[in-house]
């Protein structure tokens, strides 16, 4: 082992269901663990790349996959995305959705290929540590200290698992495995830009954690399942509530649920029928309206997240704005106009 322990441990310890797909951006995470994975599994791994149409190096970063995945004769399936962020919607964000449905798709339409049922992508310990503190940045909730799920499912692409196989290993590791056998990768020159806060912390608080926390990686990284564990408890219990408050949910039932509880309803309802978010004042002026609607006439009209939450009735409503010609959104075709998005 030596060296690189913890990545040789990683792929040890990765049991994917094969045939397995390896996200593979051509940067030096998802090279090393491609080229790790290919030479497990030979002859089961095949690469996905998602050209991003927009940019002006993607014609680039595909000829750089192709000719790697020539050279070790590993099959490369490519996908053109076009990803313009939807109003409010960052273009990382966007682009990130169009690359995890151009990805799902991808592992349907292979062609001769059986479809593959495990798909890898590369984010190691470093991005897992900067994702933890990025969202402890942002006052996040336990759902935002998870921070990335090491194995998870997605709706769009059923029977196929998607894992983070390397989210024990530092970054630096898999550089290294790669400088050992003399393979190159790419340096997406818009990374740097959009992820200019992410840099920060890679280059400012990483070493300082080091110096303090030498295990940090480690310690933040049970914190992070703790935190997941924790998450998956509060939503089985927003899922139990909501079943019984009622869709929309019934302000008298509303009422009755205690302030901690009925925030974690709340949420969860705006999250998951709305798709969206409130922030932390929002939400305590939502419980606040809710606390003082005991008379018929109570109106309640607020601001919460990218929409409006009001009173109808007996009844909490809420309305989004639309979102026109967003291919990634499932509300792409609402019409114009306020929309109840129940
Ligand atoms: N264009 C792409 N095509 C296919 N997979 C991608 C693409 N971009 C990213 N991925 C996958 O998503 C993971 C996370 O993406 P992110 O943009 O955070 O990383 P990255 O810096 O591109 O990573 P890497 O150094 O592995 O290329 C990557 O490790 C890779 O597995």
């Amino acid at each position: 082992m030596g060296q690189h322990a913890a990545f040789d441990r990683a792929i040890a310890a990765f049991a994917p269901r094969l045939p397995l797909a390896v996200a593979f951006s051509g940067g030096a995470d998802s090279t090393a663990l491609l080229l790790a994975c290919a030479q497990r599994w030979p002859g089961q791994v095949r690469a996905l790349h998602v050209h991003h149409g927009l940019q002006a190096a993607a014609d680039d970063f595909e000829r750089h996959c192709a000719e790697l995945c020539r050279r070790w004769n590993i099959p490369l399936a490519v996908r053109r995305v076009d990803a313009r962020p939807a109003p409010g919607q960052s273009p990382e964000d966007a682009a990130r959705q169009a690359r995890y449905a151009a990805l799902g798709a991808l592992t349907r339409t292979e062609g001769p290929l059986p479809p593959a049922r495990t798909m890898a992508l590369a984010q190691h310990a470093d991005d897992q540590v900067e994702t933890l503190l990025l969202a402890l940045s942002r006052g996040a909730g336990v759902a935002g200290l998870a921070a990335m799920p090491a194995r998870w499912e997605r709706s769009d692409a059923p029977g196929l698992v998607w894992e983070r196989p390397l989210l024990r290993v530092p970054g630096a590791q898999l550089r290294d495995w790669l400088r050992a056998r003399g393979e190159a990768w790419i340096e997406d020159p818009t990374n740097a830009e959009a992820r200019y806060l992410r840099n920060r912390i890679r280059q400012q608080l990483l070493p300082a954690l080091e110096q303090v926390f030498p295990q940090f990686r480690s310690t933040f990284a049970r914190s992070c399942a703790h935190a997941a564990q924790a998450a998956e408890l509060l939503r089985g219990l927003a899922e139990s509530d909501l079943a019984a408050v009622g869709v929309p949910p019934r302000i008298a039932a509303l009422r009755a649920l205690e302030p901690a509880r009925q925030a974690n309803l709340l949420r969860h309802w705006l999250r998951e029928c709305h798709g969206t978010t409130p922030s932390t004042a929002q939400l305590d002026e939502l419980q606040a309206q809710i606390a003082a609607c005991n008379t018929r006439g109570h109106r309640i009209h607020l601001k919460v997240g990218g929409g409006h939450v009001v009173r109808e009735g007996e009844v909490l409503a809420c309305y989004n704005p639309p979102v026109l010609d967003h291919p990634f959104r499932q509300d792409a075709a609402a019409p114009p106009g306020r929309r109840p998005a129940q």
